[in-house]
């Protein structure tokens, strides 16, 4: 999979891609992740990649010709069709099942912007989708890249072993994940869960379901369809609630 950044700090998104897993699956050559400066494509002496807004109000916007060079030469850079994502406070939502669609993806070309933003003729021409990581402002997009870099890669065939698989990841069954323990059993801070110490892998698989549904219900009912749970998942969810009343 290859990612092009289009970005005024391009080595601040590779630097994400540098460490862990990520980093792991660029030097094996899973992944790369490419840089494009529009101020490299700017004209002029003054190389001007922002502008003043037009109807007047505060900061800049950036110019469209700059990064439609820069888009055009992160698109030329490779051969195959790239999605364009923009990350923007206006964007979609990022969900797990969309990191999972853009992972499934060759290329993608990842728009950051600066200053008030971009020049809405250029994501209206160049944009195939706007994506928010959540409704907060940043300075810049590049850290909502970072972010899609990061998820995207992971999902990747072959980047984590078994050891991290992503398979049990919370939000990949739509579910907040289950509280994990390791040694020591006896700590100052507390045991750990009898169970667990079982080696009964189907009642330790059960304790692990009941507590992401019991957490999900908990502390984010946004994200339970309680229709939608099996009958063993609704009486494993009745068995956590029962626990807590007792
Ligand atoms: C002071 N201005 C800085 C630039 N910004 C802006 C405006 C438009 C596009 C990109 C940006 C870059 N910022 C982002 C980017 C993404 C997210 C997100 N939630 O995904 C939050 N912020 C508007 C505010």
């Amino acid at each position: 999979m290859r990612i092009d950044i289009v970005s005024l700090f391009p080595e601040f998104v590779a630097q994400c891609a540098a460490f862990g897993v990520v980093g792991r699956a660029v030097e094996r050559g899973l992944l790369s992740v490419h840089g494009f400066n529009p101020r490299d494509y700017a004209e002029g002496n003054y190389r001007r990649v922002d502008d003043r807004p037009f109807g007047g109000g505060p900061g800049m916007v950036m110019l469209i010709d700059p990064l439609r060079a820069s888009l055009r030469a992160a698109r030329e850079a490779a051969p195959g069709p790239a999605r364009v994502v923009y990350m923007s406070p206006q964007g979609a939502p990022l969900t797990q099942a969309k990191v999972r669609e853009l992972a499934g993806r060759e290329r993608l070309i990842l728009l950051c912007g600066r200053y008030e933003g971009i020049d809405e003729r250029l994501i209206r021409a160049e944009v195939d989708e706007e994506i928010s990581i959540g409704d907060y402002v940043l300075s810049g997009g590049e850290l909502a890249a970072a972010v899609i870099v990061d998820a995207v890669a992971r999902l990747r065939e072959g980047v984590l072993g078994d050891a991290e698989s992503a398979v049990q990841d919370s939000f990949e069954d739509g579910l907040l994940d289950c509280p994990h323990y390791t040694r020591p059993v006896e700590h100052d801070l507390g045991t750990v869960p009898e169970v667990l110490m079982s080696g009964n892998h189907a009642e330790i698989a059960k304790w692990r379901r009941m507590q992401s549904l019991g957490r999900t219900w908990q502390r984010r009912p946004d994200l339970l369809d309680e229709a939608a749970l099996s009958k063993a998942d609704r009486k494993l969810l009745e068995a956590y609630r029962a626990a807590l009343e007792a």
